[in-house]
């Protein structure tokens, strides 16, 4: 071919519109589909993806698919609908996003086209994360992306929504954007994609996300993706998803969770988790691990008691009643953190993807066998190693154990030596008593647990009874136990409504958590969780369990003097709980039960007392050692001075005797002459008179000033007594009053 024709084709092709180019690219990709084959794909560019999407995966450093992504994206790009489960870290998120990059670029999307993809994602912190990995991969694209989750300005959103391309959202949020956002349309809808699906429906979400999946377009593709599956799951496939492939990777795989993940589990009871979770962070300051905690009351009070024993590595906390910027940043500063220690509920459970974590540390049972598997997940994540470990009670053990087995969880059951442990009781109970707000904060927590176990549907696992009430609170740190009438009341609602709550709390008790929390004034925002919370009070739930022990932050103070003068009014027997049947017979007495239902004032009393008494006894000790600390002083005092005058006497007999060899004639001592002599102008017997005056307003001692009186009158004797005086002698004193 001649170099004028090549330059006229050059030319030629420089002058190709770039949609005709965009045209023939789509074209060429999707004849490929339908040959995609899983088992050939090596690398993404295997895959017909278009050049934008390729250039974002090398930007990212994604070269090779995983198994997941394998399996999944061949199939989304043929437009079906997919069921997806792969373990924990094993890359669903690009299994989702590459197909959502490739399904608008193939529709040829713009911003004029509205809302063309909306991904669930369970929590905010998850929505942000699958957000961010979808700004990496899709930089070369044209698409308009938002990130709408609680806790943002609505407003701002209410502006943007209907511009926006991709939405990754909460489901609390996006319902919000249905009910306020009045021009707010999926009817372009091309894509829905629910993350952690089961988690989304377990949180009590599953008829509101029916209704959502309801109103969009049936002309769509819905993809589901989860680690786990649970009925809920099955039961949304059915309603939103139109002949779905099952793409399940490890379902043959003998284990649920990832191979290079070590687990272990250690039996130890409630009140000495903290000493034992305390000694383990001690002896592991140069890991990064995540300790996840039931409920947020209890993330608090422990993050809050760490920090201030100072462990020596990083602590952080993640719950979800915490303000939605202070989320955020801890996420990221976890993120960054090379060796730090992060509490949190069961909100960083899911998907988030923190790098290189070591440890995963369950100090309480997970409520089932799939909360453990995304909470173990959270480490030996995509081909990286990992540890696990699990703290159960003896009540706990079998149950759990055995959940975990059918689930294929492989794990060990390793002793911890008793020298290990140190014992945190004292560090704590001096600390609630330093900190009042921290001993508030331990009321709560303790309160909490015990209201989460009651929540947790399993009875063969949690049981609230088994557990040593007095202990746990004093391992908090807390000199009395709380009150906790609602123990009681939901064993009671337990019994009556048996069958049907145990079903109910199996799927809602994360939630019941949230609600619990919602209780709590102190720090709520608006998130996600509390919306369902709002949303789920019609639902059946066993609402009458809980009961606030002590509303006492609302409710006007009545102060315990007055109590007691009124109950002494009434006539009423305070700790005496009686009732009766709808016929007025008495059919519990606590009394009778033994041992008094609510608060013992005579127990508390003692305890009291005997903790008085051994306050009082060390005051004693304290003020006993003071005295004689006292007295030791004075005595070295005394025995200083004695001391001294031994030395002033020793001093003034040897005075006593140069005074002597004066009076014999000898030289006199020069310190002496000094301090004896009278000044030029005044005759002897007047410089003696002022000396005297002066020592007399001197503080001098008095052996001292008898000491120099005697000198002086020895000198005065000397010079008066002419009988004894020579002519030298007289030579020489004058001689020595001239020279001063
Ligand atoms: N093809 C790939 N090549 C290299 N790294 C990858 C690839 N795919 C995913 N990863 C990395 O693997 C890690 C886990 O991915 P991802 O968060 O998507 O897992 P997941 O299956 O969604 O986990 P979970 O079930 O916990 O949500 C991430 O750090 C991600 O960057």
């Amino acid at each position: 071919m001649r170099p004028y024709q090549k330059e006229k084709v050059k030319n030629y092709s420089a002058r190709i519109p770039q949609w005709k180019k965009i045209d023939k690219e789509i074209q060429q990709l999707t004849k490929q589909y339908h040959q995609i084959d899983p088992g050939s794909i090596e690398t993404f560019k295997d895959f017909p993806l278009s050049q934008k999407t390729l250039d974002g995966l090398v930007k990212a450093d994604f070269k090779n698919p995983t198994d997941i992504q394998r399996e999944a994206i061949g199939v989304a790009l043929q437009g079906h609908d997919i069921l997806g489960a792969a373990m924990t870290g094993s890359g669903k998120t690009l299994a989702f996003l590459i197909p959502v990059l490739e399904c608008l670029y193939r529709a040829r999307w713009t911003s004029n086209d509205g809302l063309g993809i909306l991904i669930i994602s369970p929590t905010r912190e998850l929505a942000y994360q699958t957000f961010e990995v979808l700004k990496k991969i899709g930089q070369f694209h044209d698409f308009s992306a938002a990130l709408i989750i609680g806790g943002k300005d609505l407003k701002g959103e209410q502006e943007r929504i209907n511009r926006t391309n991709i939405i990754v959202c909460t489901p609390g949020r996006l319902l919000q954007h249905f009910d306020e956002t009045w021009n707010f349309s999926c009817e372009n809808l091309k894509m829905l994609i629910i993350d952690e699906a089961d988690r989304t429906l377990d949180m009590g979400f599953a008829e509101t996300m029916k209704s959502i999946v309801s109103n969009l377009p049936k002309e769509r593709q819905t993809m589901l993706f989860s680690a786990t599956q649970t009925k809920s799951i099955r039961e949304l496939a059915l309603v939103s998803l139109e002949k779905p492939v099952y793409i399940s990777v490890h379902e043959k795989s003998n284990t649920s969770t990832p191979t290079n993940l070590t687990q272990s589990y250690i039996v130890c009871e409630v009140p000495q988790k903290i000493s034992l979770l305390w000694s383990f962070i001690k002896n592991h300051l140069k890991s990064k691990m995540i300790v996840f905690i039931q409920s947020c009351k209890q993330v608090k009070f422990l993050y809050n008691v760490v920090c201030k024993l100072r462990p020596g590595l990083p602590v952080l906390a993640l719950y979800g009643t915490m303000g939605q910027m202070k989320r955020m940043s801890v996420y990221d500063e976890f993120c960054r953190k090379q060796h730090a220690c992060l509490f949190a509920t069961d909100i960083a459970a899911r998907g988030l993807d923190f790098p290189s974590i070591n440890w995963v540390i369950q100090f309480d049972c997970p409520p089932d066998a799939n909360t453990y598997i995304h909470r173990v997940g959270r480490t030996a994540r995509f081909q990286h190693g990992g540890e696990a470990l699990l703290i159960l009670t003896a009540r706990e053990e079998q149950g759990m154990i055995k959940q975990l087995e059918d689930k294929k969880a492989p794990i060990k059951k390793i002793e911890v030596n008793p020298n290990y442990i140190h014992d945190l009781t004292p560090k704590l109970q001096a600390l609630c008593a330093q900190f009042p707000e921290l001993k508030e904060e331990a009321k709560r927590a303790f309160t909490s647990y015990l209201r989460s176990l009651i929540l947790m549907g399993n009875r063969k696992v949690f049981d609230v009874k088994s557990i040593d009430i007095e202990a746990f609170a004093s391992a908090l740190g807390l000199e009395i136990a709380p009150k906790v009438r609602f123990i009681k009341k939901g064993q009671k609602q337990e019994q009556s409504t048996n069958g049907d709550s145990k079903s109910l709390a199996d799927d809602k008790n994360n939630d019941d958590n949230h609600k619990e929390e919602n209780k709590d004034t102190e720090d709520e925002d608006d998130d996600e969780e509390d919306w369902f919370t709002v949303k789920r009070t019609s639902d059946t739930l066993e609402q009458a369990t809980i009961d606030l022990p002590e509303p006492v932050e609302k409710e006007k103070k009545i102060s315990k003097a007055k109590l007691a003068k009124k109950l002494r009014k009434k006539n009423l027997l305070v700790n005496k709980r009686v009732e009766y049947d709808e016929e007025g017979n008495v059919i519990v007495n606590s009394d009778d039960e033994g041992q008094s239902s609510t608060y013992n004032i005579e127990e508390a009393k003692a305890r009291l007392q005997n903790t008085d008494k051994t306050d009082k006894e060390a005051y004693r000790a304290l003020i006993k050692q003071k005295h004689k600390d006292r007295r030791l002083k004075e005595k070295e005092a005394r025995k200083a001075a004695r001391e001294a005058r031994r030395l002033k006497k020793q001093e003034e007999e040897s005075n006593e005797d140069e005074e002597k060899n004066i009076e014999n004639g000898k030289e006199m001592n020069a310190d002496d002459e000094e301090e004896e002599s009278p000044t030029n102008g005044t005759t002897v017997e007047q410089e003696e008179e002022r000396l005297e005056r002066k020592r007399s307003l001197s503080p001098s001692p008095p052996a001292e000033t008898k000491k120099k009186k005697k000198k002086q009158r020895s000198l005065t004797e000397f010079i008066n007594d002419d009988s004894t005086k020579t002519i030298n002698d007289t030579e020489q004193l004058a001689l020595y009053l001239l020279s001063k």
